[in-house]
Formats: structure tokens, C-alpha cells, sequence
């Protein structure tokens, strides 16, 4: 076996009808091949989309209602019958379920973050089958991950899974958005390095009740590849398919879906968590001596090659190191901006003299820090 534990992140289009009812022909398949998973000696990870259609087709709303709290009461109607019909197909094939909503400050604080992964390894040492989703009814757009693709590349990475496969109502990768070209498609069966062409031929969602599209897909297989993770994007409509696509991968083969390779130099899980999951509070502009010694050197953060703090931030955040225009590290701060503010420039011997008090010699330490580092804003 080339792999041990898969998450499964499975879209809405897959799971519910055109009129946005769920269809239990696609979501008891979908639990029989995740139970026969299991019974091979799989650990098996569902993340499931689906709630906000359920419940608007209990609801009876014919289109995505745009209302923030509408959404939410129609994915806390929706997560009820989902969770309830994944029960019943998993008990049938002699299987447990647990249902885990997760939100984005949970992956952010690093005791929750940890604490989801204990209750997660319980789980699975328990022979259960979480079964994952974004808790919909708490979120708003603010605070929200927003799309289950990058959520299960997150749970990915926090679980340590070897393989994160994304069924979608595609069969993966096209070099254009099928709803959008004209012409003959071509499908991209394997993909080494997500390159700047390979973003441009993701486009937006596909059917009414989908989120994100192929464009949060490809930003969900960055986090994997960079977690040191293989991810298959591959059709949830087909027969059989989940079984299929996995003993393609087994197998080294690349002739169904999408598969991007995982990277060889993975992140640390510490390093894939800042900087996956946690949000820039601020910019820390630095020269052109300290860029080199991060960048081509490894080395941490010192108060001396500080030019310039932007953003107010807190000892502890994450922020994003700048030489010039360009994003070269991101990292955790030993001291607020404040304080950053009044050490910048100086030798790190005369800390305690300037602020009245000493923390670490460095503002942020190699250890905190990803070179490059995800571009998620500040
Ligand atoms: N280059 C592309 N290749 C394949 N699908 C694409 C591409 N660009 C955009 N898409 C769209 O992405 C959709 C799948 O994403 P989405 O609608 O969010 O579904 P899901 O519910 O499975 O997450 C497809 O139906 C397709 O219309
Ligand atoms: N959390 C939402 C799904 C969000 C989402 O990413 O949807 P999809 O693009 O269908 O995977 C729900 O359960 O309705």
C-alpha cells in the first residue's frame, strides 16, 4: 500500500440533484466505497460539502439565497439531514460515522488546531469515519475558509494524511473552464508544478450550489503538494469512482482525473500550519542584507535589517516579511509593532535598552518562518 490515510472531499454538485435535493443513489455509493476503503486497511477522512443545498432544497429556495443568514439557516437544516443520511448508509455497511464543523479560527489557534488532531487520531484508532464540514451557521464571509477544497487540503495537512483525493462533477483539470471554452477540451493528467498557466485554466464554479470552482481546487492542491501530499482531482458522478481513482494512484498511473505530485521538500507541520492557516496581521518591511540572509541563507529575522513596520500587530501574530514589492517570508512576531518600530535598524544587543526589557534577539525566529510563503494578503 503506497498510501495509509486519504481524506475524501466530496462538492455539492456531486451530492444533490439539479433541484438542489440531496441524492442518495451518489451519497450511499459514496459510503459503500468509503466503508470497502476501510475494510482494505484504509484510515479513511470525509470532508463533505452539501449542507447549504440540503437545506435549501428542504427549504425550497430554487437559487443560492444570497443573505448571509439565510445561508446559514439553510446549511444548519442541510448539515441535519446530511449527517443523518451519511449515518444511516455507513451503519448499513457496518461502519460509524462522527460529524466534526470546523472554522477557520479553529485551524488558526494552535491549541484547537492541535485539539481537532487528537480528536481525529481518536477517531480513526476508534475505527470511525469523520465525516468534516465548515460549521456554516457560525461563519461570515470575514471568517469564513470560505470552500471546502481548501478546507480538506487543510485537514490534509493537520491530520497527515498521504493522499487528499476532491470529487467534483468534473473529471478534473481542463486547460480551460468547460462552461467558458470553445473547442476541444483537453484533460491535465498529472501535474508536478503548479505553475502560473496551470492557475489560469481554472475558472469559477460550475453548478448553482458549487463554491469556488476549479480555481479554489488548484488553490487546495498547493497546500497539499507543499504538506507533502498527492492530491486527485476525479469525477464523483462515475460509477465506482472514488475506488477507481485510489487504485489508479496506487498503481503510479495518471489516466483518470488530475493528480498533482506532492513536493519532495514538504513544510514541518508547524510551518505548514502558519502558513496555511493562519491570517497576516501586518507588513515588516526589511533590507535588502536581511532578505538575502532569510532568503538565500535560512537565517531569522534580527531588529537591524528592519526598515519599516506597517499594520498594527500583536507579539505572537503572523506577518508578512517584504524587501521591495515582493512577499519573501512569512512569519510569527517576537515583539508587537510598536515595539518593532523602536528596535528597527538597531543591533539586537540594545533591545533591553530601548524597550526596558529584553524577549528573544530575534523578531522572528527561522523556526516561525516560511520562505516564499503562501500570498494569503494582509
Ligand atoms: N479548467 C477547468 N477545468 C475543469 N473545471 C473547471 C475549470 N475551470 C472551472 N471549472 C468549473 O469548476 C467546476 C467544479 O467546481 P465547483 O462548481 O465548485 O464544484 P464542487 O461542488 O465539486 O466543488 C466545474 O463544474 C467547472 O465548471
Ligand atoms: N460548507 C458548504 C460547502 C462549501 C463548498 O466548498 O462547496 P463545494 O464547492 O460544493 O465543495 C456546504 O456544506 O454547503
Amino acid at each position: 500500500m503506497k498510501y495509509k490515510r486519504i481524506v475524501v472531499k466530496v462538492g455539492s454538485s456531486t451530492l444533490s440533484n439539479k433541484n438542489a435535493k440531496l441524492n442518495f443513489t451518489k451519497i450511499d455509493s459514496l459510503a459503500r466505497q468509503l466503508v470497502d476503503l476501510k475494510n482494505k486497511g484504509y484510515e479513511v477522512i470525509l470532508v463533505s460539502s452539501g449542507a447549504i443545498a440540503a437545506g435549501m432544497g428542504e427549504l425550497g429556495y430554487q437559487t443560492k439565497p444570497t443573505a448571509i443568514p439565510e445561508q446559514q439557516a439553510c446549511a444548519a437544516v442541510g448539515q441535519g439531514l446530511l449527517i443523518g443520511i451519511y449515518n444511516k448508509f455507513f451503519r448499513e455497511y457496518g461502519a460509524k460515522c462522527a460529524q466534526i464543523l470546523l472554522t477557520s479560527s479553529d485551524l488558526e489557534n494552535r491549541n484547537r488546531y492541535l485539539n481537532s488532531f487528537n480528536t481525529l487520531i481518536t477517531l480513526l484508532e476508534k475505527d470511525v469515519i469523520p465525516v468534516i464540514n465548515e460549521n456554516d451557521t457560525i461563519v461570515t464571509n470575514e471568517i469564513k475558509v470560505g470552500d471546502n477544497d481548501t478546507l480538506a487540503a487543510r485537514v490534509a495537512g493537520l491530520i497527515e494524511a498521504d493522499l487528499l483525493i476532491n470529487l467534483s462533477d468534473v473529471k478534473g483539470l481542463y486547460n480551460a473552464n468547460p462552461e467558458k471554452a470553445a473547442g476541444e477540451l483537453k484533460l491535465i493528467n498529472k501535474v508536478t508544478d503548479i505553475t502560473d498557466e496551470i492557475e489560469a485554466m481554472a475558472g469559477g464554479k460550475g453548478s448553482f450550489v458549487g463554491t469556488g470552482g476549479m480555481a479554489t481546487k488548484i488553490e487546495a492542491a498547493k497546500i497539499a503538494v507543499n504538506s507533502g501530499i498527492d492530491m486527485v482531482i476525479g469525477s464523483g458522478k462515475e460509477k465506482n469512482s472514488l475506488l477507481k481513482l485510489i487504485k489508479m494512484a496506487e498503481r503510479n498511473e495518471f489516466n483518470l482525473g488530475t493528480t498533482f505530485l506532492a513536493q519532495p521538500d514538504r513544510l514541518s507541520k508547524r510551518k505548514q500550519w502558519l502558513n496555511f492557516n493562519l491570517h497576516s496581521q501586518g507588513k515588516i518591511l526589511v533590507d535588502h542584507g536581511a532578505a538575502a540572509a532569510l532568503v538565500c541563507r535560512g537565517k531569522s529575522l534580527l531588529p537591524g535589517g528592519i526598515k519599516e513596520i506597517k499594520g498594527k500587530f500583536k507579539s505572537g501574530d503572523l506577518v508578512s516579511i517584504y524587501h521591495l514589492k515582493e512577499q519573501i517570508a512569512k512569519g510569527i512576531v517576537n515583539y508587537n509593532s510598536a515595539e518593532i518600530d523602536q528596535i528597527k535598524g538597531l543591533h539586537s544587543d540594545e533591545i533591553e535598552t530601548v524597550l526596558g526589557y529584553f524577549n528573544k534577539s530575534e523578531v522572528v525566529h527561522r523556526d516561525n518562518m516560511v520562505v516564499g510563503g503562501d500570498k494569503n494578503e494582509y
